[in-house]
């Protein structure tokens, strides 16, 4: 193996400036899923996708996945689905990511256009969705270009499925999922997702756990319509005011979530969980670079993980209809949308979890005495998901992680949340391993979102040499 995978790494760096160009290619489509006038870019990138595919001579389907729930006028983007290799003595890896990408304005205070690969002199590609998700997206496909062109057989049969809904909550992926378990998705021997990023700058990790996701919505209203607060202030129940006092009730500053009965659900720590979080390759300066500011929650780093992967959080996100411009409109608005979610962990059940909630925002709302309405309810929520990390996926990638980047990978969890995680472990009931090609700083969601060009490079080397590695790796299937 180990010169064949030279030839397929010389090729990668000699292919380096045309897979950047692929990226600069993706970024520049605007396939922001939550945004109802993007949609024809969010299809469009799935058109992109295909094509580069099937240039690469993989077999794609585009499959529909119907209306959106909830905005009937609105067809969902398709998932793009391909294959690449049929050869029955060759494992089978299924892959998934996602192709479409969080809003981004220039004025949300971007150093540069977001949707404009912009190289810096350090080697920084910055562009939304560089690191997540088309970067590693596009990884697999430069890995399979980087085969073709250095003449090396490319060790297994690749399935892929790539979506464009997963940042608002991969609707109507789930269905797909377990329809085509036993269909597209059948020969799949084990899983593998590039959606995450590396707690640090300098040690690659595989990672084995991520948070859920239950996102909600409160709205209060009243007023006919929008008023002048000169006039109307002082002589009616205003919405905003109302949902200040509500959202108010949520969380504190130091981050605990006040909705009682929340904590209770969460899986106590046992002493051998409490003794990984010290061998992590992870200092408070990561947290505090990332974070771009010194005002993290805690003092300490294993208290800091724990707080990310193994404690629930809930965050305020925003409110829909609230006067948001510089300068100063003096408006009451009629109808105000505020919107917050939380990241679940295990034991945390969703439903458990809504009922809570619902509980709680009603009987605060009621005891404000306000003549406006209110409404809450759940917009998406995906469950948190902890897999072994002892099976033979991992050991591949592991020794793939020291082929690449001469160092042994840490294991790690996320706090973020890939929705189909645990849907493609459920139903192919295959192991899913989460190989991250992104590093800490790259902002995902964030402004000036980036991935530097080594993580895209060596990432795409060590997706290619994960493959090789799977291939010859014996069985266990812990
Ligand atoms: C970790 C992944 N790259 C990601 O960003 N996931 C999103 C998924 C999500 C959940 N609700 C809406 N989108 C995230 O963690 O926010
Ligand atoms: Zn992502
Ligand atoms: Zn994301």
């Amino acid at each position: 193996m180990a010169p064949q995978l030279d030839s397929y790494f010389k090729q990668v760096d000699t292919l380096a400036e045309s897979f950047i160009d692929r990226l600069r290619k993706a970024v520049a489509i605007p396939s922001i899923s939550a945004a109802d006038e993007h949609r024809p870019d969010v299809v469009k990138m799935g058109e992109f996708l295909a094509s580069e595919l099937r240039n690469l001579g993989a077999h794609v389907e585009l499959r529909p996945l119907g209306k959106q729930p909830h905005k009937e006028h609105l067809e969902l983007p398709p998932v793009v689905v391909a294959r690449y290799g049929e050869d029955p003595k060759k494992r089978t890896i299924l892959v998934y990511g996602h192709y479409d990408v969080q809003p981004a304005l220039k004025e949300d205070g971007w150093a540069t256009e977001p949707f404009t690969l912009s190289v810096d002199d350090k080697g920084r590609m910055y562009g939304r969705g560089s690191t997540d998700d088309k970067g590693p997206v596009l990884g697999w496909l430069n890995a399979i270009e980087a085969h073709q062109k250095a003449g090396v057989d490319f060790p297994v049969n690749l399935l892929m499925c790539f979506e464009g809904m997963e940042e608002y909550g991969s609707e109507g992926l789930d269905d797909f999922i377990n329809e085509e378990a036993k269909k597209f998705f059948k020969d799949a021997d084990a899983v593998c997702i590039s959606d995450n990023y590396w707690l640090g700058t300098e040690k690659p990790c595989l990672t084995y756990g991520l948070r859920g996701c239950s996102y909600y919505s409160i709205e209060i209203s009243g007023p006919g319509q929008d008023l002048h607060s000169g006039v109307f202030g002082g002589t009616a129940h205003e919405p905003m005011t109302d949902l200040v006092r509500v959202m108010g009730t949520l969380v504190d500053t130091a981050g605990n979530i006040l909705i009682p009965g929340i904590n209770d659900l969460v899986a106590p720590m046992t002493d051998d969980e409490k003794s990984l979080y010290g061998g992590i390759a992870f200092t408070m300066d990561n947290l505090y670079e990332s974070l771009g500011s010194k005002t993290g929650l805690f003092a300490d780093k294993e208290r800091t993980l724990m707080g990310r992967w193994r404690y629930p959080s809930l965050s305020i996100h925003g409110v829909e209809g609230a006067f948001s411009a510089p300068g100063a409109k003096t408006v009451i608005p009629a109808k105000v949308v505020g919107k917050f979610s939380i990241r679940t962990v295990p034991d945390m059940e969703i439903e458990d979890v809504d009922k809570l909630v619902y509980d709680h925002v009603n009987k605060a709302f009621a005891a404000l005495g306000s003549k406006n309405n209110m409404k809450v309810w759940l917009q998406h929520a995906g469950k948190w998901w902890v897999a072994s990390p002892k099976h033979w996926n991992f050991t591949a990638a592991g020794k793939a992680v020291e082929r690449v980047w001469g160092v042994k990978p840490d294991l790690t969890r996320e706090g973020g949340s890939i929705p189909v995680t645990l849907t493609f472990e459920q139903a192919t009931g295959k192991n899913v391993l989460l190989l991250p090609m992104g590093s800490s700083t790259d902002a995902a969601h964030s402004i000036n979102e980036k991935l530097d060009k080594r993580n895209y490079i060596e990432g795409i080397k060590l997706l290619g040499a994960y493959l090789h590695y799977v291939a010859e790796e014996p069985t266990n299937e812990a």
